[in-house]
């Protein structure tokens, strides 16, 4: 079946969100890849979000980070502010409570977050920040080792894990879009992935609707890899008949969900779904996305199997740097 076919005939009324497990990840048995290709496929055309199972990702690493998240926030704001994402090209730092406001309607984001991107880990690959980086260059920023001990090796370790598993996530949605395998390849040599610890302070009594976690949004690059703190229900996507369907954490899993730069580039046959985060739990909540785009020199066009004279191309053409960045100042210039 076409991918325009399927578009047309999969049913997008999703009231869960689906669960793929990526053991078949790492096989050389094509007939295995094909089948967990066409899985993830059929939830990017109905849903634009899935849990995996078995991700590769250990445990400690996870836990390790987290601790690290939960260091850092709790520095007096005075010492997190010397870092402010204000103060450096392309916001990354840390973000205050209400600093940000992904939801145009609202009235900002309860929650504040640390954002880095690509860096080489233990010195064993040149630092990236390269002239492909275009209008998004512009190195991270850390807390000082005294402040939070070991937070930069920690947390960059999950990064790593991450965009591991981001790197062998790309030829699954390769041939998930009936195309060679190799296709992202050379558009993501640079690692454009931009990495965020979030913090949701609990939100208890009278709640103003216009004042929530994070405010209903979609992401802007190709992929999110979240994590989300175990036993704390928050984060909600929004299904075709507009109600808001829970996504609570599962043990195990991550979540995946599609960006905008997807959208684009299969002309919204992959969905780009809108999602939010409540943290009425009455206790903190962490979570940690990983924004994975292509390179930032990288084109956003339309993929000619996704285009017909009936589904003409709904997007201008830009770089996935010019789209970030847009996004970026949208969201923390408001
Ligand atoms: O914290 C979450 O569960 C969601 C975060 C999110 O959607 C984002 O940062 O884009
Ligand atoms: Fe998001």
């Amino acid at each position: 079946m076409s991918l325009i076919n399927a578009a047309d005939t999969l049913d997008p009324h999703f009231q869960t969100v689906p669960i793929i497990d990526l053991t078949d990840i790492r096989s050389n048995d094509i007939v295995k890849r094909r089948n967990l290709a066409n899985e993830i496929r059929d939830a990017c055309i109905q849903v634009g979000f899935f849990y995996v199972k078995n991700h590769g990702i250990p445990d400690v690493v996870i836990h390790d980070a987290l601790e690290m998240a939960k260091k850092f926030f709790d520095l007096p704001i005075d010492t997190k502010m010397e870092i402010e994402n204000r103060k450096t090209p392309n916001f990354k730092g840390y973000s205050p409570l209400l600093s940000g406001n992904n939801d145009p309607y609202g009235a900002g984001d309860m929650q504040e977050g640390f954002e880095f991107g690509w860096e080489a880990f233990n010195n064993d690959e040149a630092d990236k920040d390269s002239d492909t980086d275009g209008v998004m260059h512009g190195a991270n920023i850390w807390p000082s080792e005294t402040d939070v001990p070991g937070f930069r090796a920690r947390v960059m370790h999950y990064y790593h894990e991450a965009v591991k598993l981001g790197k062998m996530l790309f030829p699954l949605f390769a041939m998930a879009l009936d195309l060679p395998d190799t296709f992202f390849d050379d558009k993501t040599q640079h690692s454009a992935a931009l990495m965020k610890l979030l913090h949701y302070p609990p939100q208890t009594g009278p709640v103003d609707d216009r004042v929530i976690g994070i405010g209903a949004h979609t992401d802007w690059e190709c992929f999110t890899i979240l994590w989300q703190e175990h036993g704390i229900q928050a984060l909600q996507v929004l299904n075709s008949e507009k109600k808001w369907v829970d996504a609570p954490p599962i043990p195990g899993t991550l979540v995946i969900n599609l960006g905008d730069q997807f959208a684009r580039w299969t002309n919204d046959i992959f969905k780009s779904t809108v999602h939010r985060a409540i943290n009425r739990s009455g206790v903190r909540r962490y979570s940690i996305p990983l924004f994975f785009g292509t390179d930032y020199n990288v084109k956003l066009e339309p993929m000619p199997s996704c285009v017909s004279i009936d589904r003409p191309p709904k997007y201008e053409v830009i770089t996935a740097g010019e789209y970030v960045k847009a996004r970026l100042q949208a969201t923390y210039n408001h």
